[in-house]
């Protein structure tokens, strides 16, 4: 007998404007095999942003409704506005064994870690505070208050780092991808190797 391998759940997260959005990107240029789950909020959208491709826009009632019914994984209130990541898709995706990357702020990511420990978690990481802001004030999506709103959070956020598997450094956005591939790559060997083991194991009870 051998044991169906899941499919892994990596959640990257990391402060506002450090890259998470552009690495994913990135990465699905790639065609790194990874699904990408898609959020709802009740942000409303940026130019050129879609419903179901980017985001599920919705209204903080239909949001709220969201979180009674069970539907989602976790969620976080974020600058004024709620996030959170659908269930169904992650579990149905694991259970099927494809790997899934969230791309979540770090209260979500913390939720995540007390309902899935086993899950793979990356903090990506600015090289420093001035490029971050120089990154969030560059991408040009948020006022002047906002942007120093995310800038206090950013700070509190890179506090919690040590609770993560993995930080990558995002200096160029190639290398975080390499190093992000690379780290997916040796826990699929890991969990690889602890099958081959258990299924030896099960194996000579059997005899
Ligand atoms: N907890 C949680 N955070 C999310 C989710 N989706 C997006 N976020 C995070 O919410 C924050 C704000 O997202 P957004 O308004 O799109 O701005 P941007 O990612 O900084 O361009 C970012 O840190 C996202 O990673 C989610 O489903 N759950
Ligand atoms: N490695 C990098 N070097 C320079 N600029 C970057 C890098 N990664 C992302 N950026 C830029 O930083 C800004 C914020 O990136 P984004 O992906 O929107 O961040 P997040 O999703 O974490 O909020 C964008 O303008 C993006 O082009």
């Amino acid at each position: 007998m051998s044991f169906k391998e899941k499919g892994l759940l990596v959640v990257l997260s990391g402060p506002s404007g450090v890259g998470k959005g552009t690495v994913c990107k990135a990465l699905r240029t790639r065609g790194t095999r990874l699904k990408y789950s898609i959020s709802a909020t009740t942000r409303k959208p940026r130019e050129g942003e879609v419903n179901g491709v980017h985001y599920f826009f919705k209204t903080r009632e239909q949001f709220q409704q969201m979180i009674e019914q069970g539907k989602l994984l976790e969620w976080a209130e974020y600058v004024g506005n709620c996030y959170g990541t659908p269930v169904d898709y992650v579990r149905e995706s694991i259970e099927a064994g494809d790997d899934v990357i969230l791309e979540i702020e770090v209260q979500g990511a913390l939720q995540v870690k007390r309902k899935f420990p086993e899950a793979l978690f990356i903090f990506l990481a600015p090289p420093d505070l001035e490029e971050l802001k120089h990154r969030i004030v560059g991408r040009g999506t948020e006022s002047a208050d906002l942007i120093e709103s995310r800038m206090m959070v950013a700070k509190s956020e890179m506090e919690l780092m040590q609770n993560y598997n993995y930080v990558v450094e995002n200096d160029q956005v190639e290398k975080a991808c390499d190093r992000i591939e690379a780290i997916v790559l040796a826990e699929h060997c890991r969990v690889d190797r602890l099958i081959e083991k258990y299924t030896v194991m099960k194996g000579n009870d059997e005899t």
